[in-house]
């Protein structure tokens, strides 16, 4: 059976849902409600988008905003073919209105922090109001300097209670200011941390079938990247976007209420220049959009070969995959000079405008001050406010697209966290476990992958195990030997027919409860890259319940005691990304172990194979066999040893049962399938060599 996909060891929080939602399946088997609360504990932070100076505002927010999708979430994205995602992005930031409904949802993200996001803006009101005074009240001083005259002592005096008047009221802006960041990353990050929790809560409640159609990469995406663009929407874009409204337009109040004439002649200036920086701005940031692309294709190759290190050894292919990977960082690189380019056109044509600007200012100025209309001081906070109205200007263009970034993130988590799961996980019977005896029947069961139902796995199949029995479970490769083990679990429904524990319908028992008594032990175990005390501990239904005791007891039962001592770490020896650290029979032992500290009524087992050395395979067989002790036992064999040990065989053909009794049985059938197929694996030979021996 082949549950295992690929695992990675990382702390990050989104690496560590990527690990969850590779393993999905495991998780299926297992599934606890601690997993939101260890989510919790790993709520990820995030660095907040800085406000830049006039010139780069617009280059620096668009490449700001780009590098949020983490480098492995955004190159799975698009590597994994998530075009449904980017078409969304496009059209929220092409399309002019917002459903109201998305409003409103993101709205109802902030209701819980309102009083903190008030309460920010509030601080941004007086920091807003002290940073807009700042000019006047410099020019003040300015003027206060070189209008003094000869009086020394005058100026002295005025200039020291300016002064200080003004450091306080900058203390103040300073103190709102800070005050402002605090809360709104504080609001931010509890926003964010309420929506990945429940967008993974609402991705692992989906059903197996969800996750056959969408890809890891995709859901990370989502999980790591869009709830972080959401999150900045209703706080920091909010906030930057409100001050550089309300910035704008003290700026120009103050340009006018400090000269007027000035002002004018400015205003028939900066329009047509800010509209020009606007849409250099954005063509650059599609630009921009694509080396981020490219970028992220090139992660993702390095991510899937740096994370199989072992195959690309293996097959000698390191020159050719450092090839393949300089072809990506090429592309990467042919994008970015066109985008060094535009750039460079972009800073040149913005500074000469700015200073061109600041130029016809100080001409104007200049000359309204020697026909005594201005003094100095005046023209300086003119100046002053020139230069804010032209950041606010260049804050509002990228706000608006990180507006509708963030409603497109958000159409995106709408989508996932309204998905209702073909079942429920918590719904349904619950019998009284100690009464479940454990037989199970499959009648004139049919069944076809959600994904593939032009190829059907059985038609009509019927096989009854009796309680307490063991049934082998033999067939050709891909008879689908794993999926009747998937039904089994629930992972999927039959399109007809039922299957039945103790005589009653699966599809009407709790799925919880239905796993809660069934263990499994695959040929390949997922292992967590935690310690082993954890990994074993996993298997008990509330896994901080364990005393260290009973995971001794288990790992002794499962012959994985010794060799976990041996270790420096012992049980608390962290097995490694994919339980690497670790020989695949240990691997094995340990879910030997997890799965005896489960203590199923059923157990599913996929024995190992040959990949096992003779040593390893005597002591997971001796521990399979402890595990198997008194319980219901499907197991698809491979070795004849088990085979002949079972209580009866079913042979999987032609999508049903075409055979099924006692292994002597079958065997004595010379024209049977199961004696073609023994003699075809050659497990005939490993009999007749035991009989040598
Ligand atoms: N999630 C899936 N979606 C679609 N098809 C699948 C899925 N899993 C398995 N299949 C297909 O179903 C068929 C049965 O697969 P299954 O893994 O049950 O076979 P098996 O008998 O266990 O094979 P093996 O002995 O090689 O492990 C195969 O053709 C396989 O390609």
């Amino acid at each position: 059976m082949r549950l295992l996909i690929r695992m990675s060891t990382f702390t990050h929080p989104v690496c560590w849902s990527k690990l969850r939602l590779t393993q999905t399946r495991t998780l299926w088997l297992d599934h606890r409600p601690s997993l939101s609360a260890s989510l919790r504990r790993r709520t990820l932070s995030i660095s907040p988008g800085l406000p830049g100076p006039l010139v780069s505002v617009l280059t620096r927010r668009s490449t700001i905003s780009l590098h949020t999708h983490t480098p492995v979430a955004s190159a799975a994205s698009t590597a994994a073919g998530s075009v449904k995602s980017q078409e969304d992005s496009d059209r929220a930031l092409t399309r002019s209105s917002v459903p109201v409904e998305d409003v409103r949802r993101i709205t109802s993200l902030a209701r819980p922090e309102r009083w903190r996001l008030a309460a920010a803006m509030g601080f941004l009101t007086v920091s807003s109001a002290v940073t807009m005074s700042a000019p006047f009240f410099l020019g003040r001083v300015i003027d206060t300097i070189y209008t003094s005259g000869a009086d020394t002592e005058t100026m002295t005096s005025s200039l020291t209670s300016l002064c200080l008047m003004l450091t306080g009221v900058f203390l103040c802006g300073g103190a709102a200011n800070a005050a402002r960041v605090y809360l709104m990353q504080i609001s931010g990050q509890q926003i964010v941390r309420n929506l990945r929790t429940s967008v993974f809560s609402s991705i692992l409640q989906q059903e197996v079938a969800f996750f056959d159609k969408n890809r890891t990469g995709e859901l990370i995406n989502r999980l790591s990247a869009d709830t972080a663009v959401v999150g900045r929407s209703i706080t920091d874009n909010l906030s930057d976007g409100l001050r550089a409204v309300a910035q704008a337009a003290a700026g120009v109040s103050m340009m006018f209420y400090v000269s007027p004439s000035l002002a004018s002649f400015v205003l028939m200036i900066v329009p047509p220049m800010a509209g020009l920086a606007v849409v250099y701005g954005r063509y650059l940031r599609s630009i921009s959009k694509c080396t981020q692309e490219a970028l992220a294709q090139a992660t993702q190759l390095a991510e899937e070969r740096i994370s199989n290190m072992r195959t690309v050894r293996a097959f000698g292919k390191e020159l050719s995959e450092v090839e393949a990977y300089t072809q990506k960082a090429d592309d990467v690189l042919h994008l970015a000079r066109k985008e060094a380019v535009m750039r460079a056109g972009f800073f040149g044509i913005t500074g000469l405008s700015g200073n061109i600007m600041i130029l016809s200012v100080l001409y104007k100025g200049g000359l309204l001050m020697a026909s005594q209309h201005m003094t100095v001081g005046e023209l300086s906070s003119f100046l002053m406010y020139t230069f804010w109205v032209g950041i606010s200007i260049a804050g509002l263009s990228s706000f608006y697209s990180e507006l509708m970034k963030g409603f497109g993130a958000g159409a995106r988590l709408w989508e996932l966290l309204d998905r209702k799961p073909e079942f429920p996980l918590n719904e349904g019977l619950v019998l009284p476990s100690d009464q479940l005896k454990g037989q199970l029947e499959f009648c004139n069961v049919s069944f076809a992958y959600p994904t593939r139902i032009e190829a059907p796995i059985f038609q009509d199949l019927s096989v009854t195990v009796p309680a307490g029995s063991i049934m082998a479970v033999v067939g050709s490769s891909g008879s689908g030997k794993s999926t009747l083990v998937s039904l089994l679990l629930r992972l999927y429904d039959p399109d007809a027919g039922i299957i039945t524990i103790d005589g009653h319908n699966i599809r009407d028992l709790n799925p919880y409860w239905l796993r809660s008594h069934i263990g499994t032990v695959s040929q390949e175990p997922v292992l967590f890259s935690c310690s082993v005390r954890e990994n074993i501990a996993y298997g008990a239904v509330d896994p901080s319940a364990v005393t260290t005791e009973e995971v001794y007891q288990a790992a002794r039962v499962a012959n994985a005691y010794d060799f976990v001592q041996a270790f420096p770490k012992g049980f608390d020896t962290v097995v490694g990304e994919k339980g690497v650290l670790l020989s695949g029979g240990q691997k094995q032992r340990i879910a030997i172990a997890r799965a005896l500290l489960k203590n199923p009524k059923i157990l599913l087992l996929d024995e190992a194979t040959s990949a096992l050395d003779a040593e390893n395979e005597f002591l997971v067989q001796e521990a399979l066999e402890r595990l198997m002790e008194g319980r219901t036992v499907v197991i698809i064999a491979h070795r004849l040893s088990t085979i002949k040990n079972a209580d009866a065989v079913a042979v999987i053909d032609q999508r049903c049962v075409a055979e099924c009794g006692h292994p002597t049985e079958l065997l004595a059938n010379r024209q049977g399938l199961f004696r073609k197929l023994m003699e075809k694996q050659a497990f005939l030979q490993e009999e007749q060599q035991q009989v040598l021996q």
